[in-house]
């Protein structure tokens, strides 16, 4: 490739999402009976972000994960990963995306390491698979538990380290092929808090140190500490979105702001927060009207 020609595609792949998902739909039928697993779901990820997906059971953060992943197709609608069409994606072509523009962490800790290899040995078969040179194979697992500050670990298999360490070096194998994309689905879990909390610093680190972007899906909120964006998703849509900063004052005093938004999609619906809903008693249909610079929504009369 020219130098010119890496530039554009450079300059091409920050341009455009990271993941993106327009319309998603994701229809289960088990025994006649259709689940909608995914209602017309919209996200934007750009590149370099680190997010959060929180829901609750059975809000279809699964679902939306096995899509992003390649491992399944949606019914309807838009979904990309690195510019990568997964609604046409073929067969074939999968494989090849799975090793090589996502890498994935899963919640069952036994999911994500072959027991029998040290932390070491899993990274390098990873890259082998890969099809990466048997040479640079051991410096490259070196460098990257040292990035994930394990590399004291490198020799252990998976049943010699702890819960939070396995998912540390699950992250390191997940990151082995440079992946566009890290993808983890409830990666704390199986974790206590201290351990939760160490997982997803190592999150933020390789997000910050490599530029990855990130999606986490789970239903813990705490996980909202760790990250700038949390996205909620409910009855398979997104829902709400909270993004943090945090503003220095005059003083130098550090001040951390969370701010919550709804969650508009392309043809303008909303959801409106279950506890609004429950608080004014609204039901089937609500009064709306258009100020100069906001709207309202008002309880409806009763027909
Ligand atoms: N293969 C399937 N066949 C039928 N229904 C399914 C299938 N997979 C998921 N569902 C249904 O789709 C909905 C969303 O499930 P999903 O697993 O995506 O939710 P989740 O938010 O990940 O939940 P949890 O946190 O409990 O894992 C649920 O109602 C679930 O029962």
């Amino acid at each position: 490739m020219t130098t010119a020609t890496a530039a554009a595609t450079a300059a091409s792949a920050a341009a455009r999402p990271a993941i993106h998902c327009r319309d998603l739909v994701r229809i289960f039928s088990a025994e006649g009976v259709e689940v909608q697993a995914l209602q017309g779901l919209g996200l934007e990820v750009a590149p370099g972000e680190l997010t959060a997906l929180v829901g609750a059971s059975g809000s279809g953060k699964s679902t939306l994960l096995s899509i992003l992943s390649g491992l399944d197709v949606p019914t309807a609608g838009q979904a990309s990963v690195a510019g990568f069409d997964l609604l046409a994606m073929r067969e074939r072509d999968r494989v090849g995306y799975r090793r090589h523009v996502v890498g994935f962490v899963w919640q069952q800790t036994g999911r994500n390491l072959i027991p029998y290899l040290s932390a070491a040995e899993n990274i390098a078969l990873t890259l082998a698979v890969a099809g990466a040179p048997r040479s640079g194979r051991a410096a490259r697992a070196t460098e990257l538990l040292e990035l994930l500050d394990i590399g004291e670990l490198a020799d252990r298999r998976p049943q010699q380290l702890s819960g939070g360490q396995q998912q540390r070096v699950a992250i390191a194998v997940a990151l082995a092929n440079e992946p566009e994309v890290l993808l983890a689905d409830e990666p704390t879990g199986e974790l206590d808090e201290a351990n939760s909390a160490l997982v997803l610093e190592a999150m933020r680190a390789v997000n910050e140190r490599l530029g990855v972007t990130v999606l986490i899906v789970t239903h813990d909120p705490g996980v909202s500490d760790h990250v700038r964006r949390t996205v909620q998703i409910r009855d398979g849509r997104t829902s709400t979105e909270t993004l943090r900063r945090t503003e220095v004052a005059d003083d130098g005093a550090e001040r951390h702001i969370a701010e919550e938004f709804a969650v508009l999609d392309r043809v303008g619906r909303l959801q409106l927060p279950p506890d609004y809903v429950a608080a004014l008693d609204l039901k089937h249909r609500v009064r709306l009207s258009l100020e100069d610079d906001h709207a309202e929504v008002r309880k409806g009369d009763a027909e």
